[in-house]
């Protein structure tokens, strides 16, 4: 057990405790040490090491390909990084799907090899036994509903959820269910901001929202996104706070002019 007296740990329970104070909470991606470490010093409460490593990490197309064995990697390097904010990781595709005690062991691989903290599933009603059963190991469980992009092939887009009455009541349902089971907190990514709005009201606990309007608990980016990195992703909901693509091509740039050009290295910069 690591003793740090500077920095108090962001808990499953701080977190809930900012919604009934009214703190917004800040959560982004990372999924490697040295980015996690920035991420953590800025004050991030939440860090998740989401599946859309397999986009920004790996260059996939979509996040189905990532493994169990691939998110642990990530996963254990964020989680040495991290001295403050809650580490969640999201159970990759495949690895929770199948019935509810492979759930469990793709669960308990997560928090025993990495040193995570919580897991994140997407799903609602359909994958309660298996939130259940994660939860009834005493590993937290945060829930992800609306735009589920593991599910992508069986809708087809990435367009806004749950714009149809049927659907925003699936999801109000599957949002109850999920605090019911015992969740912790849950995801809202691509929805209507009034049914964003609706739900996190009749919530106890917070929600997290991506492209899910200002009255959610807290709101989550992906980091490349909201850095510049990832150039050609430019969604309404994105907010980029940097261009840092440009900054790190101009950089590499310079280096490659100095080899070029015999500037680097210089005298004082040998043996
Ligand atoms: N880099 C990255 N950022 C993310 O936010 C992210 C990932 N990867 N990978 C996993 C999921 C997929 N997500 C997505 C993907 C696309 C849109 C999206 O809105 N795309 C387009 C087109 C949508 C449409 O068909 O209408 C957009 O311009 O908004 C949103 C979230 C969110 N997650
Ligand atoms: C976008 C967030 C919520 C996510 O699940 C991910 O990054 O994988
Ligand atoms: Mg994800």
């Amino acid at each position: 057990m690591s003793v740090n007296k500077e920095i108090k740990r962001v808990t499953t329970h701080s977190i809930q405790a900012m919604k009934v104070n009214g703190e917004k909470i800040a959560m982004l991606t990372a999924y490697d040490f040295s980015m996690a470490k920035i991420v953590d010093d800025a004050g991030v409460d939440v860090i998740l090491v989401g599946d859309s490593a397999s986009n920004v990490m790996a260059g996939h197309e979509t996040t189905l390909p990532i493994t169990l064995d691939q998110m642990i990697y990530h996963a254990s390097s964020v989680v040495r990084a991290a001295n403050r904010a809650l580490v969640v990781v999201d159970l990759p595709f495949g690895s929770y799907q199948g019935n509810s005690k492979e759930a469990l062991s793709s669960a308990i691989r997560i928090m025993k090899e990495s040193g995570a903290h919580a897991v994140k599933l997407e799903g609602g009603i359909e994958i309660a036994e298996s939130v259940s059963r994660i939860l009834t190991a005493g590993i937290p469980v945060m829930g992800h509903l609306g735009l589920t992009p593991q599910s992508i092939y069986k809708f087809g887009t990435y367009t806004v959820r749950a714009k149809k009455e049927a659907e925003a009541q699936k999801l109000r349902e599957d949002a109850l269910k999920l605090q019911e089971l015992g969740c912790f907190a849950v995801v809202l990514e691509k929805i209507p901001a009034a049914l964003a709005q609706e739900v996190s009201a009749s919530l106890q606990i917070p929600t997290i929202g991506i492209g899910a309007g200002q009255h959610c608990d807290g709101q989550v980016l992906v980091i490349h996104d909201m850095l510049g990195i990832n150039k050609g992703f430019r969604p309404r909901f994105l907010r980029q706070y940097a261009s840092l693509y440009d900054v790190m091509n101009d950089a590499i740039k310079g280096y490659v002019g100095d080899v070029k050009a015999k500037d680097f290295p210089n005298e004082r910069e040998q043996y």
